[in-house]
């Protein structure tokens, strides 16, 4: 394992090809990837299976999309309410209340303003055709032929490369190869395009507007694919609250562990964490590590006059567990503390989190 690229960034970068050899080399891989999501949560993985070429492409077909008229956009809208996560959501319809997964951010009146700040990007979500209680929100095809098709098999393609990284974890965990991926169907993913159109830098610097704010993910693992922006962050776990740049890497994936795998592996979830006023130790738990996108880092990102930003896209892709399927805390995590939770389905732990979020 490598650790970064520059100075202020932290985050460690393993190597995949290795993942295909012998069985050292194997274990190799699936230890580093271990040891970041504990260290840090984030983890850079680079000569994965899924080729450049599709990664260009679908980046293409997310422009395609965005570039459609909203009238053509707004015939596929993410239905109203939270029970359904599909389909586009236009600018500042969604807004991120992660501002409590902030550690060091205790300020009430300001982290109140701050959720009345719009988020200036807009999503589509995409989920398995095959998941009844979340359809998928199909635009007409004649609107943008082939979208369906390609996103469908991106879909399975991702959840692929997503099968491989549960299956390190859990070897890297001293586990049966299959203990997490066994639970993920592939039914329960979402995978979802976004792109943060340009913004005068001013308004995201006096809080005017915001990207996408502090807050950690819901799944089990999430797998982002970035473009050359910049503009993510992710908290420095030793000094909550301040944020280093997981500076864009071409064709790399940037996996972070989300709040169901730190559960699972006997961590106190952030929000937690927080409202108790305690620190995070527990050093064997995998870190649902708090993650922002703020202004791209260098001035030459910003066009004219009004320091436009530049439009910015990216692709994460959440992989969960099947709504049934029960999470409970991994032996290999426990140590000699016990368990921190009762097992709890992911559908259960789902509506929890629903109701203390609306
Ligand atoms: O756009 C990004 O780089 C991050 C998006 C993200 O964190 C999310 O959608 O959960
Ligand atoms: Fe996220």
């Amino acid at each position: 394992m490598t650790t970064a690229m520059d100075q202020t960034n932290t985050i460690p970068v393993v190597d995949f090809a290795r993942w295909n050899s012998d069985g050292p080399s194997r274990l190799r891989v699936a230890r580093d990837i271990v040891d970041a999501c504990q260290k840090v949560g984030f983890v850079y993985i680079i000569n994965h299976s899924l080729p450049e070429s599709l990664l260009d492409e679908a980046f293409h077909w997310s422009q395609l999309f965005f570039d459609l008229p909203q009238e053509e956009k707004l015939k596929a809208p993410h239905p109203e309410g939270w029970a359904i996560h599909r389909g586009y959501s236009w600018p500042g319809l969604e807004k991120v209340s992660g501002l409590e997964a902030t550690s060091a951010d205790d300020d009430q009146e300001r982290a109140k303003g701050l959720r009345e700040v719009p988020d200036i990007k807009e999503s589509y979500d995409i989920g398995s055709e095959n998941n009844p209680t979340q359809p998928n929100q199909w635009i007409p095809d004649e609107s943008l032929p082939e979208f369906r098709s390609f996103m469908t098999h991106f879909y399975r393609e991702c959840f692929h490369m997503g099968g491989e990284i549960l299956q390190a974890l859990a070897i890297g965990l001293n586990l049966d190869e299959n203990h997490l991926l066994n639970k993920h169907s592939g039914l329960n993913n979402q995978l979802r395009l976004l792109h943060y159109p340009p913004v005068p830098a001013s308004a995201l610097e006096d809080n005017r507007a915001a990207r996408c704010p502090a807050h950690t993910d819901w799944s089990s693992i999430t797998m982002l694919f970035q473009d050359d922006c910049g503009g993510l962050e992710v908290e420095d776990v030793h000094r909550p609250g301040y944020f280093v740049p997981a500076t864009p890497v071409k064709n790399a994936i940037v996996m972070n562990v989300g709040d169901l795998l730190q559960r699972w592996s006997n961590g106190l979830c952030a929000a937690w964490s927080t409202m108790l006023g305690c620190l995070l130790t527990d050093a064997d738990r995998l870190r649902s590590t708090s993650h922002r996108v703020t202004l791209p880092p260098l001035a030459d990102r910003f066009e004219g006059q009004e320091r436009m930003t530049r439009r910015r896209f990216s692709i994460p892709y959440f992989l969960s567990p099947d709504s049934d399927s029960v999470i409970e805390c991994i032996p290999s995590c426990r140590g000699e503390e016990p368990a921190k939770y009762e097992p709890i389905t992911q559908a259960e732990y789902n509506r929890m989190r629903a109701s203390m979020q609306y």
